[in-house]
């Protein structure tokens, strides 16, 4: 773009204009130098160079020298310092040094992971930019946030967030200031009220970037953006994302500790052994260390981040964008969808396919219904901005004839009763040719109260008679179960404006319905199926009517047998409702108020659910909030639905909520393979030195200290990260989900890690040492030392052992990768990371064997090849056990009585077309009960 020199100089912080924002609306635009019709396209550009971009200064999240610093200081790091300072004080130079290398590099690693976590959460605000309605070159149209300059028109309406500071120009809004003032209730802010407050926070004729619109409609000429708004300057930049610690990181922190503590305590227990089997104290001390440092989890928690973060990266590709680490693994415990109908379960794009008189009957539409169906709307044709179903309105009132522009019909209009989700109406008063007419549209059932005649296909109104009525209910219902959404169209004329919006709503003539048909989305339908086999029920919650709401809901395979209108349910005891939400039925809650849902999620965590629930109305936001995973609609939500959710679908499909489940329980899943993994080393790593004490010394020791370093913080530490990113798991999504208590370290795990992957590792192991020794001519009791043709044996032994736990650790690393079937199913190529950290784990181990700078530091001496021969079998004994066990583990459950939870899927297969229930209903997804995966105590 071409400027002049002195516009390209000047800094952004002098380019504000000094305006008095309070000063009278026709002054500021002056000043501003815009009009109300707004800046033209040309001169917001221009205006963007010279004041920069509406955002705030981005300051780091994280101050990274004080996280890496954390690193060194947290309390398994200082473990490993006070172990690095005895060794030291202990006079092995080496293995202190060894410590503090092992702390740094792992300070570093987990640095890195937790700085690609961040990187991962801060990027989804990247996916979801703020936008906002302006006004420009005389038309609506909708900009990025940042793009806003001041001088701009902007266009607000409910559950929009204020992106710039403004002042109204026109209409009226209720504002919730909280994120600025800390003052939780609304407030009302109005082009035309007085201003007199004493600080610009309170005037009453300004909006501030940081709050949000809840109720009404204004326009606001922009006159602070960016870092010069007031948020900007007492830079309380609102945090969206949250890095909270969640469960499943706490859990992990437990069992670090748990194992912290009982390596101190095994370390604590050899001194006195190793004393006894005729070490010198000084040598079983450094053995007591490096038993310590080798089983301090170190690497643990940062992994266990990064795999959430990974989590929340994959979400964000599936559309889902997730605020909060935690909520990845909340999302695999989910036990419940409460869903929306209209844009979740279908797609949004509304048509009128069927329209009656006032009768009922079907005619061609009469031009005063498609009149009324123009006036009475707020959405533009020709911007095709508004509500998807009054944008289908208006495309069949203009087929009918009636004129729909937009423009006229907001300058004409004399008042607007905006739609009310709890009235479901809404109501205009325009001029008519002889006079004013109120024109209402609504749920049926409010509209046809409120009539007193009606209006046929042929001739005039005629009074409103009872048989007529039973008729029209009669007529909605059978339009309805055809999964129709139903409106009623009235009118009333008046020889003067009515006074207020009961006047204008009484008395009316009904002009007719229409039938408008939003199809499901064809994904749907399988997505409810798979929540089926998930054990994970679904309910409706939904504004509109009970019969249009279960049609649709049959159609894509959701129960519906048990409709709960929203009066019933209002009055509805806790008891019952509690009753009702354990029966196992999937319910459809129809005409239910914003607030139902906030009972509704309750009872459900009441009853032990984890439940999502979606939602994208302003009314909508404590509901998000109370479930356990709130879910905005990215596309047509509103930002302040947007904020208080803690997911946020980018295209507003129900299926991508289920896609976030399998990946959440994926992720959780990982986390205990690599647990699984890390735990499987322990037993072959202290078996030998249990040996070596328990023998009084005849034994010589099988590993060395430095050995079991280079093994968990060296050869190890790839194939564990490759365990967590692990694909997802075959018949993921068949498992009922786990208990909300349940533990990440489960019995079962500790009997697969430690009694079978371990305990054979650890006797192969020693059966590969005994071998070497054997087989140069040692017996018990010689000494390896002493000797110097039997110490070089003595070198290629305890190699050997080093090798061998190697080769196990391969066999476990396979083996974890699943938690039931069979490696077969899973397919052995399938973890590509994992075949690249197993080649490293290799190359890794070969080169402490083998170069000879690394064999003096970690005293190797290459062993014989017949010893490679006897290892070769090693991973495929150790995954061959396991998988005997898992095996074992599936013929035992097949054989066992279904396991609930299951009961879904089964019911809605047995039944046919998704109509799960009726008697045969089935059961509330209930987690495994006690059993081999018993919780841990
Ligand atoms: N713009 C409107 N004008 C008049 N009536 C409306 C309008 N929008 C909705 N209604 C009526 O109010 C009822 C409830 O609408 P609302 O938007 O609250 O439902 P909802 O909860 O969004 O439904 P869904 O779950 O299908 O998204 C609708 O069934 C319809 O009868």
């Amino acid at each position: 773009m071409a400027h002049p020199h002195h516009l390209r100089d000047w800094q952004p912080a002098d380019a504000t204009p000094a305006v008095d924002p309070r000063e009278s609306a026709a002054l500021l635009l002056r000043d501003l130098r815009t009009r109300v019709e707004g800046l033209t396209e040309r001169e917001a550009r221009r205006r963007l160079e010279v004041h920069g971009p509406n955002e705030l200064p981005h300051h780091r999240a994280r101050q990274w020298p004080a996280a890496l610093a954390r690193q060194f200081t947290h309390p398994l790091a200082l473990l490993l310092w006070v172990a690095a300072a005895l060794a030291w004080v202990a006079g092995t130079r080496e293995l202190a040094t060894a410590i503090v290398a092992v702390i740094v590099l792992n300070a570093a690693l987990a640095f890195w992971q937790e700085e690609q976590a961040e990187q991962a959460v801060r990027s989804l605000g990247e996916y979801l930019p703020q936008r906002c309605q302006v006004r420009r070159d005389a038309c609506s149209r909708s900009v990025l946030a940042a793009e806003l300059v001041p001088g701009d028109v902007l266009l607000l309406n409910e559950g929009d967030r204020i992106p710039a500071d403004a002042r109204l120009l026109s209409g009226a809004v209720e504002i919730d200031a909280s994120a600025l003032t800390g003052e939780s209730s609304p407030v009302e802010r109005a082009a035309d009220l007085p201003d007199i407050a004493s600080r610009p926070l309170d005037s009453a004729v300004l909006v501030f970037s940081g709050t949000v619109c809840t109720g009404g409609a204004a326009e606001a000429v922009v006159h602070a953006t960016g870092r010069h708004t007031e948020l900007g300057r007492i830079a309380a930049l609102s945090v969206r994302v949250r890095v909270a610690e969640s469960p499943l990181e706490r859990q992990v922190r437990r069992v670090a500790w748990l194992i912290a503590a009982v390596s101190a305590g095994v370390a604590a227990a050899f001194l006195p052994l190793g004393v006894l089997a005729g070490l010198s104290w000084a040598q079983a001390f450094l053995f007591a260390i490096g038993l310590l440092v080798a089983n301090v989890p170190e690497g643990l928690l940062p992994t266990i981040t990064l795999a959430l973060a990974a989590g929340v990266r994959s979400m964000a590709r599936r559309g889902a964008l997730v605020k909060r680490l935690s909520a990845v693994e909340t999302l695999g415990s989910a036990t419940v969808i409460c869903t929306d109908k209209t844009g979740t379960l279908t797609r949004n794009v509304m048509r009128v396919v069927e329209a009656r008189d006032g009768a009922g009957e079907q005619t061609s539409p009469r031009i005063e219904l498609a009149t009324a169906l123009a006036r009475c709307a707020t959405a533009d044709e020709r911007a095709s901005s508004g509500d998807p179903m009054e944008l289908a309105l208006l495309a069949f009132a203009r087929t009918c004839g009636a004129e729909v522009g937009a423009e006229t019909r907001e300058q004409q209009r004399i008042r607007l009763f905006r739609f009310d989700p709890h009235l479901k109406r809404m109501t205009t008063v325009d001029p008519t040719t002889r006079g004013v007419a109120a024109h209402v549209k609504g749920a049926p059932e409010e509209v046809i109260t409120r009539c007193t005649s009606v209006l046929p296909g042929s001739g005039a109104a005629r009074p409103l008679t009872y048989q007529t009525r039973s008729r029209l209910v009669e007529v909605v219902n059978e339009m309805a179960d055809g999964g129709l959404r139903v409106l009623a169209v009235a009118k009333r004329d008046f020889t003067a404006p009515p006074a207020d919006r009961t006047t204008a709503e009484s008395q009316l003539c009904l002009l007719g319905f229409v039938g408008l048909i939003d199809p499901p989305r064809p994904e749907v339908a399988a997505a409810v199926g798979a929540c089926h086999s998930a054990g994970i029920q679904v309910h409706v919650v939904t504004g509109d009517n009970g019969r249009t709401a279960a049609a649709i809901a049959r159609q894509v395979g959701i129960g519906a047998d048990h409709v709960v209108h929203g009066p019933a349910l209002d009055e509805m005891p806790e008891a019952e409702l509690d009753r009702l939400l354990t029966s196992g039925q999937e319910i459809v809650f129809c005409r239910a108020a914003p607030e139902s849902k906030v009972r509704i999620a309750d009872a459900l965590h009441h009853c032990g659910h984890v439940v999502a629930m979606t939602g994208d109305g302003v009314n909508d936001a404590p509901a998000l909030r109370r479930a356990d995973l709130g879910v905005a609609m990215g596309a047509s939500g509103t930002d302040v639905a947007r904020e208080a959710a803690t997911i946020v679908l980018a295209d507003d499909n129900f299926a991508t909520i289920v896609g976030g489940i399998e990946e959440g329980r994926r992720v959780y899943d990982n986390v205990r393979k690599f647990v699984l993994y890390i735990f499987a080393h322990t037993v072959p790593e202290v078996l030998p030195f249990l040996l070596f004490a328990l023998s009084g010394g005849a034994i010589p020791l099988p590993l060395t200290v430095l050995q079991i370093l280079a093994i968990d913080l060296g050869t190890e530490t790839l194939p564990a990260l490759a365990l967590g990113r692990e694909p997802a798991e075959p018949g993921l999504m068949e498992q009922p989900p786990r208990k909300r208590s349940q533990s990440v370290v489960t019995r079962r795990m500790l009997l697969r890690a430690w009694g079978i992957m371990g305990t054979v590792s650890g006797v192969l192991v020693l059966i590969a040492f005994f071998a070497v020794l054997l087989a140069a001519g040692w017996w018990p009791g010689t000494d390896v030392v002493a000797d110097p043709a039997l110490h070089h044996t003595y070198l290629q032994a305890t190699t050997t052992s080093f090798a061998a736990i190697v080769f196990c650790q391969i066999g476990t690393a396979f083996a974890a990768r699943t938690d039931r079937t069979a490696l077969r199913q899973v397919g052995l190529t399938t973890n590509r990371l994992l075949l690249a950290g197993c080649a490293f784990e290799i190359l890794f181990a070969a080169a402490i064997i083998y170069l000879p700078s690394l064999q003096a530091v970690f005293g190797t001496a290459p062993p014989p090849a017949w010893a490679y021969a006897l290892m070769l079998p090693f991973p495929a004994l150790v995954w061959g056990v396991d998988e005997l066990y898992r095996y074992r583990g599936r013929t035992r459950s097949a054989g066992a009585p279904e396991r609930p939870g299951a009961g879904i899927s089964t019911a809605s297969r047995s039944e046919g077309s998704g109509d799960v229930g009726r008697d045969g209903a089935p059961k509330p997804p209930r987690p495994s009960g006690p059993g081999p995966d018993d919780e841990m105590p």
